[in-house]
This record gives structure tokens, C-alpha cells and sequence, in this order.
């Protein structure tokens, strides 16, 4: 069949596909991935059919059927896998960046009964109207980023009606715009209001009354927050362990704040990815690797500590040479980083975590995909794998994290279909 989309002159095309992975990318091979110079894709329908130099493009399944993007010697590489955010939540908390402006610390602030919980008074209060819009609104932003897989986490309803609600709504916002959506179950962010010092029991609740009610085809992963005012290293175990034999995939928020080792305790139960990670040491990190055989990712989110004004940064680099397979992630949430820009992300983790530019983009392409489930589909650019592509506005890779903070997206494809939004680079 003639192909229906076809990406051709493309300067650098960033396949993000060694061709011996069978897992996450670990150690050197982060950063060991083709890149082809003056490449083309083609597409039929949603998926990739072929890629490779424009010398080799097979000019016969060009036809007058074929949508043809011109890149001209910018960038593509494969739709940006978002693997970490809490999408969907009622009000803001712009009041109390202010209170964190003038010192007060996230922990102080969520023992005081505002941070998380705040969030929770709000999103309990909005309608499923009201976060459905806000969510669709926030999926928007990321599609402009060239997002076009997102992980969406519950975690602000806290109860078992509220946070039920929140993982619909979080599907309907997958069903109506084209980024594809796969959910988390964070009901344990930190116990819920209406169990003020009983940690365990709220978990207990969670247990018994919300986990047998979701299916893992439609919700695939249950985290948890492992920290000094949320759940202990002990609860969690329990906790994830009946996540486990209930046939969820697992994550977990660990080493945020202090080293409590969360980290190595979840990826021992085989979790998918270990996320935040600030505080995970080298030595961990290498126990961590050896112990799992390089297959659970450390999720790293470099804007959180930014915007929480901590001078602490998961050492990346250390990560990757001892083996540990590293995705990235904005975190995106109201609370801790209220940022859609994983290309900020991609800089900063360049700056202070010590990743390469091609390790990083590895990290927001084909890691971010391992660390959802959903290596198959998406984050690079392969024959079979979904159509998801981004043209940028930059010729090399090693622009991509230079252009600190700004947007290099230009055209952004989803399942082959070539979305509206330009990102105003037509009028450049
Ligand atoms: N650390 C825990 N949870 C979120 C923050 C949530 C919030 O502050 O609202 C995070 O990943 O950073
Ligand atoms: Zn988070």
C-alpha cells in the first residue's frame, strides 16, 4: 500500500532505536543510538513503515495519496513520552509558591495541612466538569511540547469515591484529544485527611475497598509516596505487595526528600520504575541495576527540586554508569512543578544531573516509554511502532537541550495524523 505520510529531508533523524534493545537503555548504550543523516519516515495509516536515508526512500509509494511534510534539514525524532505527572486536579497553588518564596518548606507546608492536601479540599469541591475541562486544557499544553504519550496520575481525591472519580476522569480526557493516556493509581499520596496519624489504616482501606475495584488493563500501575509524612518504606512493601498479586504493575515516589530506601525496596518487588530518586546514592543505584537486571527505570524529575528551591539533584550520571536505565519527566502537578516543558527538563538534567544530550534524549523517548509499559508502541522511531513524530525547529541533536526553556517543536504527528497546532512557526 502507498504510503500515507511521509516525512522527508530530515537532517538528523533521531531513531532512538539501537538495534540489540531488550530492555530500557542502561549504561553506554543511553547514548548509543542511530542517528541518520538526511533521513525520511514513511507511514501508513498510524503506524511506521519505513525509515532510512533519503537515497533508499522507495519513490513508487509516493503517490498523489501521500501527505508530505518537508523537515528540510531540521530535526525529527520520535513523539516525547510524558512518564510522570499527576494530570488531573481542582484549583492551583500559586499562594503557597509565595509562602515557599519566603522560606517555608514543602514538608512544613503539607504538615500545616496545605501542600497535597490543599489540593485535595480543591479537587474534592470541583466537578468532574471542572477537572475534565482543566485536564483537557493541560494535555493541550503538553501536545504543544510535542507530548504524545502521557502518564496521568490519581492522588488529590484521597477517598475512595473522589480518587475512583479522578482515574474516569483522567480516561475521558484520554478518549476525547489524540495523546494517549495510560493511568496510574496514586490513592496513596499521603493518607487521606479522614485518617489524621493512622497511616497503615488508610492503606488498609485502600486495599480493600479501591484496588479490587480496578482492572489492570485500564489502570496498569498503583505508586505510592514513600516519605517522612506519607507512607513508610514498611507500608509501602505491604502496600505494593498486594498491588503485586493483584496483577498491577508498580512505582513508586521514593528518595525525594531523604534516603529512606524506598527505592531499593520497591524495584525488589520488581516495580517498573522508581521515581524521583534525589537521594538514591551511586551504591544504590548499582544494587539497584545488579538486582533487577537493568529493568526497573529511575524516573528523574530535575524541575522539582528547582521549584522547590533545593540545591539536590539525583546524580544522573552516576545512575547511568552504574547501570541504572534513566527516563525524565517534568512531574508535572500543582504542587511540586507546575511545568508542562519536559525540553526544560531535558536542559536541566544536562546542567545538574550530568546526562548527555543524547542520554537525555533517550530518557523522554525510549526509557519514558519502558518506564510506562509501553516500549512497544512508542518512543522510537521503528517499523510497526505507532506514527508518533515531532519535527523540530533545531539541525542537530545537540541543539535540543542548548535553547534553555524554549519550545523547538514545529510539527507535532500523532498516529500519523498531523496535528493543527504550529506552535506559530509558520509565521516565524
Ligand atoms: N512527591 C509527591 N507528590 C508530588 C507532589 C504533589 C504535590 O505537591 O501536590 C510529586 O511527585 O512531587
Ligand atoms: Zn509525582
Amino acid at each position: 500500500m502507498s504510503y500515507t505520510l511521509l516525512l522527508r529531508n530530515c537532517g538528523q533523524l533521531l531513531t532512538l532505536a539501537p538495534t540489540s534493545a531488550t530492555g530500557p537503555l542502561a549504561g553506554p548504550d543511553q547514548a548509543d543510538w542511530p542517528i541518520i543523516t538526511d533521513g525520511y519516515v514513511a507511514c501508513v495509516h498510524d503506524r511506521i513503515v519505513a525509515l532510512g536515508p533519503m537515497a533508499e526512500l522507495d519513490e513508487a509509494q509516493v503517490t498523489a495519496a501521500t501527505r508530505v511534510v518537508h523537515a528540510a534539514g531540521r530535526v525529527v525524532l520520535p513523539g516525547l513520552v510524558e512518564c510522570h505527572t499527576h494530570l488531573v486536579f481542582g484549583g492551583n497553588r500559586a499562594a503557597e509558591f509565595q509562602r515557599k518564596l519566603r522560606g517555608e518548606s514543602y514538608l512544613d507546608i503539607l504538615a500545616g495541612g496545605g501542600g497535597i492536601l490543599s489540593t485535595v479540599r480543591a479537587t474534592r469541591a470541583a466537578p468532574d466538569a471542572e477537572l475534565l475541562a482543566a485536564a483537557l486544557r493541560h494535555l493541550a499544553g503538553f501536545r504543544r511540547y510535542g507530548i504524545t504519550t502521557l502518564e496521568a496520575k490519581s492522588g488529590y481525591g484521597l477517598d475512595a469515591e473522589t480518587e475512583l472519580r479522578l482515574l474516569r476522569v483522567a480516561r475521558e480526557a484520554g478518549r476525547r484529544q489524540p495523546i494517549r493516556v495510560v493511568s496510574t493509581f496514586l490513592g496513596a499520596h499521603v493518607p487521606g485527611p479522614e485518617y489524621p496519624g493512622r497511616p497503615a489504616d488508610y492503606l488498609t482501606m485502600l486495599a480493600r475497598d479501591v484496588l479490587p475495584q480496578l482492572d489492570p488493563a485500564e489502570v496498569p500501575f498503583v505508586d505510592i509516596f514513600c516519605e517522612e509524612g506519607a507512607f513508610s518504606v514498611a507500608q509501602a512493601r505491604d502496600y505494593l505487595t498486594r498491588a503485586r498479586e493483584l496483577g498491577f504493575g508498580l512505582k513508586i515516589h521514593a528518595e525525594q526528600l531523604h534516603e529512606l530506601g524506598g527505592c531499593e525496596m520497591a524495584a525488589a518487588l520488581g516495580a517498573i520504575s522508581i521515581d524521583h530518586a534525589d537521594y538514591l546514592s551511586a551504591a544504590g543505584a548499582a544494587r539497584i541495576a545488579r538486582a533487577t537486571g537493568g529493568r526497573t527505570v529511575a524516573v528523574l524529575l530535575p524541575l522539582v527540586p528547582l521549584f522547590l528551591r533545593q540545591e539536590r539533584y539525583a546524580p544522573g550520571r552516576k545512575f547511568i554508569d552504574a547501570g541504572l536505565p534513566v527516563a525524565l519527566s517534568t512531574d508535572f502537578n500543582p504542587g511540586s512543578c507546575p511545568s508542562k516543558n519536559l525540553w526544560l527538563a531535558l536542559s536541566m538534567a544536562c546542567l545538574k544531573m550530568g546526562l548527555t544530550p543524547r542520554e537525555a534524549l533517550a530518557a523522554v523517548t525510549i526509557n519514558a516509554a519502558w518506564a510506562i509499559g509501553q516500549q512497544q508502541q512508542c518512543g522510537s522511531l521503528e517499523p510497526g511502532k505507532r506514527a508518533d513524530l515531532l519535527v523540530l525547529d533545531v539541525a542537530t541533536a545537540e541543539e535540543i537541550p542548548y535553547w534553555l526553556g524554549e519550545n523547538p517543536v514545529r510539527h507535532v504527528i500523532i498516529g500519523g495524523e498531523l496535528m493543527a497546532d504550529d506552535n506559530g512557526w509558520e509565521n516565524a
